[in-house]
Parts: structure tokens; C-alpha cells; sequence
């Protein structure tokens, strides 16, 4: 029983405070110098301070005009910049710099990455972006415009090679539950998606369908709704893409043309900026010679710029749900023509941060009704409650795609479990990144505060870091996975605004600095590392004054994925009571299968409320 409630304030100023006390003395000085300068200077920004730089860069600080000119040259790189050119950086060596507390262009859903939706009716769906925008309530100007996308087929087609591993995808067994479900296909020919998509896979790579993408593809195609759930980086995107837009190119799509009210035909939406902006290159990728096309709009940039892509045309619009609710609410967006509705990350999409605003979306007046649209939820993880929760999404006669075990770690990725107290980490941190080199490796930290402070130390020890987190700026978010996936810097601190879906060629090592609340969110971080068949290896402290929590769970998934299992780890399991995890089930700490069959004989399914399976949200800290 004595571990129960241990983990609770892990992460918490508690613990941070102590950390810095104790720790900082030296190291923070600069850190503080740095807040001391940006607090006495005209462009402070929030409350927590800020600092600038490190290697050459630390605390020399730009004046604003340095800051705009970086953001123009950046118009020609940063995040579009495609795998291969990735252009960021500010060139003048300083490879980190923070705005910790910056308002402006902050993703801060109540610490949830998203824009602040508040009080009701129309003005109820204006983000605090908009509202800055507008002017009419204070706050600084939104005006960060992203980079145009590559137009050269080259960087729209870019991709990185499968892994050894890619075949053996094969052998996972699937689980299709719900009725009449159409048979799996083979081959992308099977799927008959026309000669345009056809050429498009040809150029992205792909010559062979993953498990997910076998069975997703003719569900989809069939008009099925479908909750899929399938390992990180198994191609989850592509097996929703690909039907939706041959669906739209067998129904002869036209080319939607300026229109101050654009109706798209597809609605994606997922729960971060920079997977959100990932997904669409991807439509664009497929869609690429046809008449498709498809937009992006997030918060943390310019909402007239989001405008000014729609009202040129959209037929698939991806979207963040603050930016969504937005543009819907601006009367830019009708959902009337609306057909396909995806939730990427659909469990993240559903549980209390974004469900509301899902559910809003979904009774929003001219939304088709559930029976009229088709529903798409994708994720790697879906707890059972959310699972239920989605009842109220999706036709009744959902089908449900199982690749492996639902919620299970990928298993191309070698999971190591140290014991590392609080005060140690940072000292185990360097040395193991030390042993690493050059080679990409994200760490995981818990809050924002701390992947500044962890981004800093590491460019103290010499180590080109840069750090994304939801109190960076969206320009510095995007340049910063700019600097990380050209490898410019090839340690990225995140906080787990980055753990869901981002799609990082050459990620070799994941590091859990701290180890999230949830095992769920475990699964997606080291699911960054060992993709589309790669190997990758992930190491995570366990500090058993926080994490005791989480032992039973990660017992549950080193076994499930053929790890070894430390037999501490174990002792902490075995002596640790969480409630509703039996030890040989996943309980109600992951969904085994499809939870209809759980509940068959029962007459209704519980769809009231949200789920508490998300990072606590009144912890700022823990999302972003
Ligand atoms: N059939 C395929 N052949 C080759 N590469 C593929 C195939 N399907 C997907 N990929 C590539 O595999 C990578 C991972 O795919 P994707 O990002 O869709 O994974 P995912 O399942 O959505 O992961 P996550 O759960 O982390 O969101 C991408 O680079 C994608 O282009």
C-alpha cells in the first residue's frame, strides 16, 4: 500500500524547488543573470523569466529586431523544411535560447498545448490567440506566419528507409471485433486507390502495407466507422489518408475554389501544433497531382494567415481543436460537406484536456450526425474509458482494428529501467549522452520549467541541445525540431507536448529524464525512437520517490515487449498496490481488447463525463 499516492507530486514544485536549491549553485547563476536581464529589459515577457542562449549564445541576448529577422529567414526553412533540409538556426552558435512564460503564441490549454477556450456561445470558441489579435482583450499580437511548405517533389517525397524490422510487422497478430468486418488486403494494388495515389506511395517509399494499413485501409474504404489502435510509427496516418482520398477521388472531387466559406469534405484534428502540421505534409504528399487539397491551421500563428489559407480552398482541413473551433466560430469553416471526421491520437483527443472541445465540434450546427459522416480514431493507446467514451463518436456499428496489444510499447525499441534518485540525474544524463555521441535522443522531462533548466545545463556541458515545450514560442518550437531533425542539435529536451506522434527520422535513443504520469504517455515517448521497422533504444530513470506508481504498468509492458525486467523493478511491483491493476491483466490501466466485448450483456455504455486518463491538467506543468 506505501507506494500508493508516492507519485503524485513527482515533478511538483516540491521537488523542482529542492532541485534548484540544492543544485544550482553555479550553473543557475547564469540562468538567473539571464532572468535578471530579461526582467529589467523592455521586451520581458510573463512571468517566469526567461534566459538566452548557451555556447557563445548564453546570455548575450538579441534586441527584437534580431528575433523578426530570424523569423523571416526561418519563413524559408524551419519545420517544412522536409527531413533532408530542415533549415533553422540562428547562426550565430547559440543553440538554445528560451522564453519561458512568453504569452505570446503560448499553447496553453490550461497547460494543454492548445489554445484557452473560455466562456459560451460564439465568443466562447476564441482562442487567446484571437483574442490578442482582435485587441480586445490584452495580450501581445499573435503574428508568428510558418514557412510555406517545400513546393520541389523532392522534399515533398522525402522519406527515410524502413528498418530491418519492417517485415516482421507481418507476424503481429490483428484483431479486427464488430460485425462484418471486409477481409484485410495484401497489397496497395488489392486496395485499387487509382493510378495518382498509386504513384504517390510509389514515390513516398512504401511497397509494402503495414498490419494497421491492411485492415484500416478496406475498412475505410468500405464506410466503416473505425477505431484502430496500433503500435508508434506503424504507419497510422497513411492508413487514413490513403481511403479518404480515394474515397474523394472516386466521388469526382473538384477543385474548391476562393470562397470566403470554405466546406471541407475531411476534418483531422490531433492534439499538437507540430503533429497536427506533420499530418498535413502527409496529405499533401498523397494528394500531390490531384485536386485534393489540403490545409493546415494551428494555434501559435497569425489567425489571419489560417484564414487566408482556407478561403483559397479546402477540402481537407487539419487542425488543432483551439484553432479549429476558431476559424468554425469566425464563420470561415462550414461543416455541412463534412464526410470524414479523424481524430488523430484519438485518446488524447477524448479524455478531459480536448474532449470537450471534440465534443462541442461534433454539435456544432451544420455538423453532419455521426450516422451521416464517417469516424476515424487512431492511437497507439486506448484505456478502455475513453474507449467507451468514443461510443458517442461513432456509428454503433464501429469496427475495431487491434494490431498487437492495445497500448503495448513497440517492440523494436530496447527499453532500459535505471533507479536513479532526484539528485542524480542529471550527472547519469550527461554520462549516458556522453557514451551516445552525436547520435539523435530526445529526453523527457515533466514540466516546461525543467526543459529549459535541463536544455541549459546540457548546453553548459557542451552538449548542442535545443528544447520544445508549450511556454517556447511557436516560431522557437518549430526551430527548434528544425535544429533537431536536420541534426543541427542532436538533443532535443521536450516536455510531452512532443511524446504523441511526431514521425523524427535517425531518433536512436529516447531518455525518460522523468517518467510521466501515465504508462499511456510512456508508450507514445519511446515510441519516437525504433519507427517503420528501425531499432531504437529508450532508457528511462525511475527515481522510487516519485515512481513507484508506475512499476506495476512497466512490468506489465517490458513483458509484453520481450524486455528485461529488473528485478527491482519487480519487488516495487509486487509491493506497490494500485488500485485496479491485478498484475496479470492490464485492469484499467490499458485496454486489452475491444472493450465492447467487456461490456457485451451490459444495456448502455457509460458516455457520461471524461475520462481522467490525461496528464492532470490543473498541473500546468504536465502537458503543456
Ligand atoms: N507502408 C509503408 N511503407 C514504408 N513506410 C511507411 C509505410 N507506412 C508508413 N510509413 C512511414 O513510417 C513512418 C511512421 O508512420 P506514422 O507516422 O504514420 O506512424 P504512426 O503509427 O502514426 O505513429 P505514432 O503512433 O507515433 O503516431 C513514417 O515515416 C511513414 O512515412
Amino acid at each position: 500500500m506505501g507506494g500508493l499516492g508516492v507519485g503524485k507530486g513527482f515533478g511538483n514544485k516540491g521537488f523542482s524547488n529542492k532541485f534548484e536549491e540544492s543544485e544550482n549553485i553555479g550553473f543557475l547563476k547564469g540562468y538567473q543573470d539571464g532572468n535578471d536581464a530579461e526582467a529589467s529589459g523592455p521586451s520581458r515577457r510573463g512571468g517566469r523569466g526567461s534566459f538566452r542562449g548557451c555556447r557563445g549564445g548564453f546570455g548575450i541576448g538579441r534586441s527584437n529586431n534580431e528575433c523578426d529577422q530570424d523569423e523571416r529567414a526561418q519563413r524559408t526553412g524551419g519545420l517544412f523544411g522536409s527531413r533532408r533540409t530542415a533549415v533553422s538556426g540562428t547562426g550565430n552558435g547559440d543553440t538554445y535560447r528560451s522564453r519561458s512564460g512568453s504569452a505570446r503564441g503560448r499553447g496553453g490549454y490550461k497547460g494543454l498545448n492548445e489554445e484557452v477556450i473560455a466562456g459560451s456561445g460564439k465568443n466562447s470558441w476564441k482562442s487567446e490567440a484571437e483574442r490578442g489579435e482582435g485587441g480586445d482583450i490584452q495580450g501581445p499580437k499573435v503574428t508568428y506566419i510558418p514557412p510555406p511548405p517545400p513546393e520541389d517533389e523532392d522534399s515533398i517525397f522525402s522519406h527515410y528507409q524502413t528498418g530491418i524490422n519492417f517485415d516482421k510487422y507481418d507476424t503481429i497478430l490483428v484483431e479486427v471485433s464488430g460485425h462484418d468486418a471486409p477481409p484485410a488486403i495484401l497489397t496497395f494494388e488489392e486496395a485499387n486507390l487509382g493510378q495518382t495515389l498509386n504513384n504517390n506511395i510509389a514515390k513516398a517509399g512504401y511497397t509494402k502495407l503495414t498490419p494497421v494499413q491492411k485492415y484500416s485501409i478496406p475498412v475505410t474504404l468500405a464506410g466503416r466507422d473505425l477505431m484502430a489502435c496500433a503500435q508508434t510509427g506503424s504507419g497510422k496516418t497513411a492508413a487514413f489518408l490513403l481511403p479518404i482520398l480515394a474515397h474523394m477521388m472516386r466521388d469526382g472531387i473538384t477543385s474548391s475554389r476562393f470562397k470566403e466559406l470554405q466546406e471541407p469534405e475531411c476534418i483531422i484534428v490531433a492534439p499538437t501544433r507540430e503533429l497536427i502540421n506533420q499530418i498535413y505534409l502527409e496529405a499533401r504528399k498523397f494528394s500531390y497531382g490531384t485536386c485534393v487539397r489540403a490545409v493546415v491551421i494551428y494555434g501559435g500563428t497569425q489567425l489571419g494567415h489560417s484564414i487566408r489559407q482556407i478561403v483559397q480552398g479546402c477540402n481537407i482541413l487539419c487542425a488543432t481543436p483551439g484553432r479549429l473551433m476558431d476559424i468554425i466560430g469566425k464563420e470561415k469553416i462550414g461543416l455541412k460537406q463534412v464526410k470524414y471526421l479523424v481524430l488523430d491520437e484519438a485518446d488524447r483527443m477524448l479524455d478531459m484536456g480536448f474532449g470537450p472541445e471534440m465534443k462541442k465540434l461534433i454539435s456544432c450546427p451544420g455538423m453532419p450526425t455521426k450516422e451521416q459522416r464517417q469516424t476515424l480514431l487512431f492511437s497507439a493507446t486506448f484505456p478502455e474509458e475513453i474507449q467507451r467514451l468514443a461510443a458517442e463518436f461513432l456509428k454503433s456499428n464501429y469496427l475495431f482494428v487491434a494490431v498487437g496489444q492495445v497500448g503495448g510499447a513497440c517492440r523494436d525499441v530496447q527499453q532500459t529501467i535505471l533507479q536513479v534518485g532526484q539528485y542524480s540525474k542529471r550527472e547519469k544524463l550527461v554520462e549516458i549522452l556522453q557514451n551516445i555521441g552525436d547520435e539523435r535522443t530526445m529526453v523527457f522531462v515533466e514540466t516546461k520549467k525543467k526543459a529549459d533548466f535541463i536544455a541549459t545545463f546540457l548546453c553548459q556541458e557542451k552538449v548542442s541541445t535545443t528544447s520544445i515545450h508549450g511556454d517556447r514560442e511557436q516560431r522557437e518550437r518549430e526551430q527548434a525540431l528544425g535544429d533537431f531533425r536536420c541534426g543541427k542539435c542532436p538533443v532535443l529536451v521536450a516536455t510531452s507536448v512532443a511524446a504523441r506522434g511526431l514521425d523524427i527520422e535517425n531518433v536512436q535513443h529516447v531518455i525518460n529524464f522523468d517518467l510521466p504520469s501515465t504508462i499511456d504517455e510512456y508508450v507514445h515517448r519511446i515510441g519516437r525512437t525504433g519507427r517503420c521497422g528501425n531499432t531504437g533504444r529508450a532508457i528511462s530513470f525511475f527515481d522510487p520517490e516519485s515512481d513507484n506508481h508506475l512499476a506495476q504498468p512497466l512490468v506489465k509492458v517490458l513483458s509484453d515487449a520481450q524486455q528485461d525486467v529488473p528485478s527491482w523493478l519487480e519487488e516495487i511491483a509486487f509491493s506497490t498496490y494500485v488500485p485496479g491493476f491485478s498484475g496479470s491483466t492490464r485492469g484499467t490501466v490499458f485496454a486489452s481488447v475491444d472493450t465492447r466485448k467487456n461490456y457485451k450483456g451490459k444495456s448502455t455504455l457509460n458516455t457520461a463525463g471524461f475520462s481522467s486518463q490525461a496528464p492532470n491538467p490543473v498541473d500546468e506543468e504536465s502537458w503543456d
